[in-house]
């Protein structure tokens, strides 16, 4: 395997979304659920995704699993690894995307990383360092109330370097409008000024196309799909990558039942669970009553048991903001959301022991907990459900499934209905 790009996502649904960008541009991606052993068989690629749960735990150990991924993609052939981040910047004060972008740039003999988490597609953009999410300032998004990671700041610029051990600089709009060229100018002027790091500006894909082309050289950058699909554009045009990869196909139907579980608190989710209510049976779980101890596991899967022969079910933790901080104050941030993601994690080994091959999953580090507990290695990249969310059907699994992991952001109202209906 000779990779022409390596990425380390720091979570599994923006490790999908990347894979869904690049293979739409060109290139043969594969997503693997961490390091892969060394004598793992992997199906030919020019870019591979290494999917960690990294965002939100302890910035030592994300900075060490963030290395070996790193080191896995180098000795595979990979000359640019790009760290993957949420295109909303999802991080606390602390990190971990600074301390993760210090540790991964001087393992990568990189003199400063171009940073942006642009993704139009979605309608993040940056300006003058500043985060938008639509029209918004991120600060005044819904990001405000994320349940871990509240973002309480636009400027990337001042969020970085609150995390990051270097200062970091700023490649502005008219810089990128004036070409790769002046990008790459830029960016050694501020290594002259001894900046470690710098956020750019990006609103639109062709400004990302350009990103893509000044740093194709470089060893390391950070960002979200927007800055994938730059590089995926430059590497295709050095020919680098496999032009008929977009469009992958899910191969053979996979049977069993289906099912969808929402972890995410986000406005679209919650959206997306009210307008799943049309479709078919929601069960809404109470999260003080798991954290008071009760069975509420076994009871969405007797739930689900009674219902699977006839469809598809939704079970739901999402809550809007008010109850999760409510649920927080009496439990603390990490122990409920810990007790939460393990609940749904073990209501999915619970519908797949009851035949379900065709899963649904909303919420970034929801999504890791369940894909951790079926034990999940790597997928093969199906057609898109949505911007940013494809299909995904399971490499090595004996009995192959069909998933789609959404972050929580992502999707319009009537996102289950069509990923089932993707899925069938
Ligand atoms: N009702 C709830 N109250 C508090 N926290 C919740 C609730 N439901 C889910 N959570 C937690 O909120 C977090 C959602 O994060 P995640 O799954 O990454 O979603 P997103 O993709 O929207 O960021 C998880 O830790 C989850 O366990
Ligand atoms: O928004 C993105 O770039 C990614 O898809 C992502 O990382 C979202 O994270 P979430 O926790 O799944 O919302």
């Amino acid at each position: 395997m000779s990779l022409a790009l390596g990425c380390v996502a720091d979570d599994y649904t923006g490790a999908s979304d990347l894979a869904n960008t690049l293979t739409k541009a060109g290139l043969r991606t594969i997503q693997t659920i961490g390091v892969p052993e060394d004598d793992r068989a992997l199906p030919e690629a020019d870019a591979v995704v290494v999917a960690l749960k990294s965002r939100s735990i302890p910035a030592d150990q994300a900075v060490a699993r963030s290395r070996e991924a790193e080191g896995w993609l180098r000795a595979r052939g990979a000359a640019h690894v790009m760290f993957k981040v949420c295109s909303t910047f999802d991080s606390t004060e602390a990190g971990n995307i600074g301390p993760v972008m210090d540790a991964l740039r001087g393992d990568a003999g990189e003199a400063i990383a171009l940073v942006t988490p642009a993704f139009p597609e979605t309608g993040r953009s940056v300006y003058q360092g500043n985060l938008f999410v639509g029209a918004v300032p991120l600060n005044e998004s819904p990001l405000k109330d994320h349940p871990l990671n509240p973002m309480r700041d636009a400027n990337l610029v001042r969020v970085l370097e609150r995390q990051s051990a270097y200062p970091v600089g700023l490649v502005d709009t008219a810089t990128v409008a004036r070409g790769a060229e002046a990008v790459a100018a830029r960016l050694e002027a501020l290594v002259a000024e001894g900046k470690g790091a710098a956020i750019a500006d990006a609103i639109f894909d062709s400004d990302l196309a350009v990103l893509g082309r000044a740093i194709i050289e470089r060893t390391f950058s950070v960002g979200a799909s927007g800055l994938g699909l730059g590089l995926a554009r430059a590497l295709v045009a050095a020919g680098r990558g496999t032009r008929d990869a977009a469009g992958a196909a899910i191969g053979e139907p996979v049977g069993g039942s289906a099912a969808c579980l929402a972890g995410s608190c986000s406005q679209a989710t919650l959206q997306q669970v009210g307008a799943a209510e049309a479709l078919m049976p929601v069960l809404r779980l109470d999260p003080a009553r798991l954290l008071a101890g009760a069975d509420v596991v076994g009871e969405a899967l007797a739930f689900a048991e009674e219902r699977l022969p006839s469809g598809p079910v939704l079970i739901a933790s999402s809550a809007p903001p008010e109850a999760v901080r409510a649920l927080q104050a009496a439990h603390g941030v990490d122990a409920a959301g810990h007790a939460i993601e393990a609940a749904l994690a073990a209501i999915a080994e619970g519908l797949v022991a009851r035949g379900v091959r065709r899963l649904v999953v909303a919420g970034g580090e929801t999504s890791g907990a369940v894909v951790d507990r079926l034990g999940l290695t790597a997928f093969l990249l199906g057609p898109e459900i949505a911007a940013g969310v494809p299909v995904l059907r399971t490499a090595g699994r004996p009995e192959p499934m069909l998933l789609a992991l959404k972050s929580g952001n992502f999707g319009g109202p009537d996102f289950f209905g069509r990923a089932l209906d993707m899925m069938a």
